[in-house]
């Protein structure tokens, strides 16, 4: 066997291997690099946003003169991005660096933090929660970048309440194709403001995102509710997301078709009385998607405090599930007390040196997607989903769709509840064939749905300008000249561009 396919042998069969013995030390390397960053943190000024700012302009002006016809897009290679697929675009579009990680400034007064938006949730909510704020939808994923959110779209089990992750952003740098740098926000130049979210970086590059801050409390006072059936859980689902009194958080797991844990959380400072409180972010602690699916077992409904950072990042660890397939043992009480310290694996340097043959298998054997659909449609998606995949877990994310002019909103002209599905996993179904994903797009365009694009789309263009709103979009791209400086959004997410 030549020692080429016998290295790609071992890094198919023994990829955890590879994983726990030198990737997983690397991500600590990582780490430690990055406490040294957080003291360059302190000292990142509004001065030095400004010289980055300029940076980014030099660079488009000089394209403007050098390959005018090549339309632009980021510089962040594929590999670094929260997602399966290449980008294959990045090849042959003409690549802007827009690698600005800062935090510009905290303002208390106005309750807004202004970053950069190459910067992380992993790194942003640590510092937030020190200086006693938080934002209002903190995405539980480390790696995920504030530009990125704002670009594609970002939700979580506070959306119901705050709806998307942009919908707590007030005020946007947008740098356009002649290296002008306009501000966007509700009262200046509305219209753009309401175009950036979703729009795929295809309007002009993010200089920076001010968003709103609210104060942190120390613990999420977390109930957990197993519930029979698809019926009871969509209903009891509606029934605590129209609690936003006494519900901060709203998420559901379900494990079967008819099986179902329901979490519904309050940020809370306890009191006195607190006996026990789960820090689930220790590195012996269990898979949070295990913890949760323990409820099933009992049937009985639990309640536990869990430290504010500790809840927000509860899927990082497992990533979801995913890291299942990669090591696992994983969670075997045995690896986590020995090497759980190592985790989580960056998800960056498992992109990077993840093997062809890996790559392939991925794309044959393997489902990650995200749907967002009315969450009255819980029942029969699922339903749906289970016929054609038979994919468990599943997470469900409530979130409400505010009625609008951008790319994705509210088809009425009030609030609407919809629900994030995921589906992430091996469908353990006998004819799986990764075109199904789009029967499954139709399903949900027909359902008045729509779908995270992080993962790509079979869609075609006409049905895609049918999922999501592109009047205004198309409007603000003639106004800032966009068409042969920036792809379309259609051009980025199709099939061909995420390979
Ligand atoms: C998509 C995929 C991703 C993988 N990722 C990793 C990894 O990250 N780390 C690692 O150490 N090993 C990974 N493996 C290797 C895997 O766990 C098995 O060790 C390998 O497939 C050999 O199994 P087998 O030939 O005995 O077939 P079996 O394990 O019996 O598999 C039967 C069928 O299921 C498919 N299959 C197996 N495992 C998976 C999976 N995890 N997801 C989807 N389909 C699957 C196989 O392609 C095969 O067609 C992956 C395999 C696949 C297919
Ligand atoms: N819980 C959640 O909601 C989760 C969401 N996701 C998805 O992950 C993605 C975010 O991942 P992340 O790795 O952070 O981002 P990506 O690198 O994937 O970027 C996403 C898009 O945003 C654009 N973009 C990013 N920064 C800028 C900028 N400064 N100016 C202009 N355009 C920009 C990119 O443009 P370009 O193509 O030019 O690089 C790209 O099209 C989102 O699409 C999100 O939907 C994934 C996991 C969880
Ligand atoms: C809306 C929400 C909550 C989406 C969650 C999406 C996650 C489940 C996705 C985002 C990035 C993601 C696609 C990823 C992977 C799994 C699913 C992830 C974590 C993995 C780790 C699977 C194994 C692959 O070999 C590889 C390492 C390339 C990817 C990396 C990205």
């Amino acid at each position: 066997m030549r020692s080429e396919s016998l290295l790609e042998y071992l890094l198919v069969n023994f990829r955890w291997v590879f994983v726990v013995f030198f990737l997983l030390p690397c991500t600590v390397l990582g780490k430690i690099w990055s406490v040294f960053e957080k003291s360059l943190w302190s000292r990142h000024t509004g001065l030095e946003h400004e010289k980055n700012l300029s940076h980014v302009q030099r660079q488009i002006r000089h394209r403007n003169k050098l390959a005018p016809d090549q339309v632009m897009c980021t510089a962040r290679p594929s590999w670094r991005s929260m997602t399966i697929a290449d980008m294959a675009y990045k090849k042959y579009m003409f690549n802007i660096d827009v690698h600005l990680d800062g935090i510009v400034s905290i303002n208390a007064k106005t309750r807004t933090v202004r970053v950069e938006p190459g910067i992380t949730m992993g790194r942003l909510i640590p510092i937030l929660i020190e200086s006693g704020w938080t934002v209002p939808v903190a995405l539980d994923m480390e790696d995920l970048t504030i530009g990125g959110l704002v670009m594609g779209t970002g939700l979580e089990s506070s959306s119901h309440k705050f709806g998307l992750f942009h919908e707590t952003c007030t005020r946007y740098e947008l740098i356009t194709a002649n290296g002008d740098l306009i501000i966007c926000s509700k009262s200046e130049n509305a219209d753009i403001f309401e175009s950036i979210p979703y729009s795929y970086g295809t309007l002009g590059f993010l200089t920076a995102v001010d968003i709103q801050m609210i104060p942190a409390k120390k613990y999420v006072k977390l109930k957990y509710r197993p519930i029979r059936t698809l019926e009871k859980m969509e209903s009891r689902l509606i029934v605590e997301t129209n609690d936003l009194e006494n519900n901060d958080f709203v998420e559901l797991l379900i494990y079967n078709k008819d099986e179902g844990v329901l979490m519904t959380g309050k940020m809370t400072d306890g009191n006195r009385d607190i006996k026990y409180v789960n820090r689930i972010g220790r590195f012996y602690k269990p898979w949070f998607f295990k913890h949760v699916e323990s409820f099933l077992m009992t049937w009985k409904i639990g309640e536990e405090y869990i430290p504010l950072k500790d809840y927000y990042f509860r899927h990082n660890k497992p990533l979801f599930w995913e890291i299942q397939d990669i090591i696992p043992f994983g969670n075997h009480p045995v690896f986590r007390y020995l090497l759980g310290w190592l985790m989580p694996a960056k998800v960056a340097l498992l992109k990077l040196t993840q093997t062809d043959t890996i790559k392939q298998l991925y794309a044959k054997h393997h489902f990650i997607d995200d749907f967002i659909l009315p969450i009255s449609s819980l029942k029969k998606s699922v339903q749906q989903f289970h016929a054609i995949l038979n994919i468990y877990p599943i997470w469900v994310c409530p979130t409400v769709l505010r009625p609008g002019k951008g790319l994705m909103h509210s088809p009425a002209t009030v609030n609407n509840m919809y629900i994030d599905i995921g589906l992430y996993g091996e469908p353990k179904v006998s004819k799986y064939n990764p075109t199904i994903l789009r029967d499954l797009e139709i399903f949900v365009l027909k359902l008045k749905g729509f779908k995270m694009m992080y993962a790509g789309t079979y869609l075609n263009i006409d049905e895609f300008r049918t999922m999501f709103d592109h009047r205004l979009y198309d409007q603000i791209r003639q106004n800032l000249s966009c068409k042969s400086n920036f792809p379309e959004v259609y051009d980025k997410v199709n099939r061909e561009a995420r390979i």
